[in-house]
């Protein structure tokens, strides 16, 4: 019986904290989503609804999916210069005809919210990060909360996508973890998952961690979320995986509320740091 690790709860908490900033300042996110991707149109509007209950501005530009990248490029140059923006996030995927990591570069760093940026990424990995992408902080976020120690533990990492497997290596290895990647070309994947003590699964194939994958009382986290005949599942079979972890994250629930919450923090520190309201 696994401790189950409700990320709505934490999330909660957090929006708490950033509800009592924002009462003290205006904070305003813009989020642009190109073309009708149901996934990414359901997320957005999470987002939205989370920056609304924090009492957060949130701006949603939707754009047509066969929108010219000129077009993109003018927006974020206008959301670049506009002083009240104080974040700025491309959902991603982009259709194909769109080059993202162009589109990407050219949102100012102090307002990239993501840390997609090679300078807030780099800062980052120096262990010198403005802020660290939304996903691993939420997960330390989670770990922390739930008093899960970290330091010295082997944190195995699948995946090593910029926006989750890569930062989140760098974000454990800092939390002095020791840390192994695996990917898509891992031979004998089962090997390494095995050894961890700290699993995180980032992969976005749904269920491809069963039980004979994990070591028994290892703490299972689950970046996965694909939509599958139409019901958000995770990359770990949590049915077979709850009995034997000490504990797990649900999908829903788990570390996509964080994420977003994380994502408003973000903001809130980019804008802190912008604006000079650092401490
Ligand atoms: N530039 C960019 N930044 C991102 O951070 C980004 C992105 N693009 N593209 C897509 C992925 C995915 N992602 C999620 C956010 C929230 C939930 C989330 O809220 N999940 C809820 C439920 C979702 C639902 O309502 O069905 C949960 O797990 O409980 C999931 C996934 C952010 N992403």
């Amino acid at each position: 019986m696994a401790i189950i690790l409700d990320g709505k709860t934490i999330a909660k908490k957090l929006e708490a904290e950033l509800a009592a900033y924002s009462r003290i300042r205006e904070i305003r996110l813009d989020v642009i989503l190109v073309g009708d991707n149901l996934a990414s149109a359901t997320y957005v509007r999470n987002k939205h609804r989370a920056a609304e209950r924090v009492g957060m501005q949130s701006v949603i530009h939707t754009l047509p999916v066969h929108t010219k990248s000129e077009e993109i490029e003018q927006l974020i140059e206008e959301l670049n210069s506009n002083e009240e923006v104080d974040g700025i996030l491309l959902q991603l995927p982009l259709p194909e005809q769109l080059n993202s990591e162009k589109l990407l570069d050219s949102i100012h760093p102090m307002k990239d919210v993501d840390v997609f940026h090679p300078e807030n990424a780099g800062l980052a990995y120096l262990g010198r990060p403005r802020i660290w992408p939304c996903t691993p902080s939420g997960i330390l976020r989670l770990l922390h909360e739930h008093e899960i120690d970290i330091v010295g533990k082997h944190a195995v990492v699948v995946g090593r996508s910029n926006i989750v497997g890569k930062p989140m290596a760098a974000l454990l290895q800092h939390a002095n973890a020791t840390v192994t990647v695996c990917h898509r070309m891992t031979k004998r994947l089962q090997d390494f998952t095995r050894q961890a003590d700290i699993l995180v699964v980032a992969a976005g194939s749904p269920g491809l961690i069963g039980k004979d994958d994990i070591k028994p009382g290892a703490v299972v986290i689950d970046v996965g979320s694909e939509f599958v005949n139409g019901k958000l599942t995770g990359d770990v079979r949590f049915a077979e995986v709850e009995p034997i972890a000490s504990a797990i994250t649900p999908v829903p629930g788990g570390v996509g509320p964080l994420t977003i919450a994380s994502l408003l923090s973000n903001t809130v520190r980019l804008a802190s740091l912008r604006r000079g309201w650092a401490n």
